[in-house]
């Protein structure tokens, strides 16, 4: 099996229902693409996007199956509102609630255990790749951020720079080459299937940028924040993935 391409977008903490025409508009563009689709959007609008008949995922989830924990939310709650995936450790979680890596990895756990796809993503900060130090922290978080029970069929791993994301910033070819790579090595050595894990790029991907970012070896497709809001950014995008 090789790696699926899939083109996922991260609605972040934007939309409402009104946004929901914007699915109409990329499902009538786009009505029989040549890569996997995905959405997540925030999670009041979770339901709603899955009757879509679009693949659809949650931002985050509590690593506990219920209970006392106001404002979170469980995978099994995700998964019974429709969704087929979760992300997982984006560096706006892990800054803004300070997640770790084990937490993060508890969660893919409970992502696991309710039927979800684990969307788990890393990225190095500016600082760390400044100082060099951009493979030894993907390898750290890849290390402590994946469970062991993940295989190709339920984790996706997504590559984003935090530098690059919202920033209209992207890492050259060769340095996003070489991150996925990395990945790749690392989750082969790992994980019997680790050939087969759906490796994305995210940070800054946009019509214009796409196509480049896809010829690249080991990326089987990205995580799109901004892009992913509007059919008319996030279509064309689809279209260079499944040409890819
Ligand atoms: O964080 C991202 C997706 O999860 C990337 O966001 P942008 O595409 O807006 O840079």
């Amino acid at each position: 099996m090789a790696p699926r391409k899939l083109a996922a977008g991260n609605w972040k903490m934007n939309g409402t229902l009104t946004s929901l025409a914007e699915i109409d508009r990329l499902l009538a563009d786009h009505p029989a693409p040549g890569c996997d689709v995905l959405i997540c959007p925030p999670a009041t609008l979770v339901q709603a996007m899955a009757a879509k008949g679009i693949a659809t995922g949650g931002q985050d989830c509590h690593a506990k199956a219920s209970g006392a924990h106001t404002g979170d939310i469980a995978a099994a709650q995700l998964r019974d509102a429709g969704a087929s995936h979760v992300i997982l450790g984006h560096s706006e979680r892990r800054t803004d609630h300070a997640e770790t890596d084990a937490q993060v990895a508890a969660k893919a756990v409970a992502g696991h255990e309710a039927g979800l796809v684990a969307v788990i993503c890393v990225g190095e900060t500016e600082a760390q790749r400044d100082a060099g130090e951009t493979l030894d922290v993907i390898s750290a978080q890849l290390a402590g951020s994946v469970p062991d029970c993940a295989t190709a069929a339920n984790t996706v791993i997504a590559y984003e720079p935090v530098w690059a994301i919202g920033t209209g910033r992207t890492p050259t070819s060769g340095q996003i080459a070489e991150v996925h790579a990395l990945m790749r090595d690392r989750l082969s050595a790992r994980f019997a299937d680790g050939a087969d894990f759906a490796l994305l790029y995210g940070g800054s991907v946009k019509p214009g940028n796409a196509a480049e970012i896809f010829a690249i070896p080991h990326v089987n497709g990205a995580l799109v924040g901004g892009a992913s809001l509007k059919a008319a950014d996030f279509g064309p995008i689809i279209v260079a993935l499944s040409a890819a």
